[in-house]
């Protein structure tokens, strides 16, 4: 059986819906980002601070290629993982690959008082970041993804039945099974 991955954005709902979905499908949920910090014993934003994005990103390929090996599991990965070559043939390779789109107005609402993604905590401008963000990663995201689905109008519970819906649709089988 075939893993449904998550990808997009910060704030794009990977983690929250990815749990909806697991919960609907009856399988397990694994969070990329709270695995690396349950393996590492420190989060985030501590690793930034003192390894920088590059020690972040090494921990996250070392994390995805983990993950991949299991199945069948919900996987929401971060942001940014999908900048790494190596993640993108993985998670095709390991999954249904599903992009959660978003606006950067949506993401700077859901994002207000956040305080654990480092990269917009050091950001002189969120909306600045968020856009060139989306500028370089949003194609990586389209070219990576099976099935994207625009989550702006919907609530969370309703994006994972969009997602099973989308799966049914595209690959004519119960999402259960495939
Ligand atoms: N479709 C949505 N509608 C309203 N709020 C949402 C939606 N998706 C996510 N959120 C909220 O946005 C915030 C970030 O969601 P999260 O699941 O952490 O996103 P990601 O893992 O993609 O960064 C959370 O507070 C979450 O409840
Ligand atoms: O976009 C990014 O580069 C990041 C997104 C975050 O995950 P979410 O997309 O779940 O916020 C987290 O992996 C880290 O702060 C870096
Ligand atoms: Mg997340």
């Amino acid at each position: 059986m075939k893993n449904i991955i998550l990808i997009g954005p910060m704030a794009a709902g990977k983690t929250t819906i990815g749990k909806h979905l697991a919960q609907m499908l009856d399988r397990p949920f694994y969070d990329s980002d709270d695995e690396i910090e349950s393996k590492a014993g420190i989060n985030i934003s501590w690793i930034f601070d003192v390894e920088g994005e590059a020690g972040f990103r090494l921990r996250e390929e070392k994390m995805i290629a983990q993950l991949c090996e299991k199945h069948p599991i919900i996987l929401s990965t971060g942001g940014g993982a999908i900048k790494s070559g190596k993640n993108r043939l993985l998670i095709q390779e390991n999954g249904i690959v599903v992009y959660l789109a978003t606006s950067v107005e949506k993401q700077l609402q859901r994002t207000k008082n956040d305080t654990k993604r480092p990269l917009l905590q050091n950001a002189a401008s969120k909306k600045e970041l968020l856009e060139s963000l989306a500028l370089e990663r949003n194609p990586l995201y389209e070219s990576t993804a099976h099935i994207i689905i625009q989550t702006d109008n919907h609530k969370p519970k309703n994006v994972a039945l969009l997602i099973i819906e989308a799966i049914e649709e595209k690959f004519k089988v119960d999402p259960v099974r495939v």
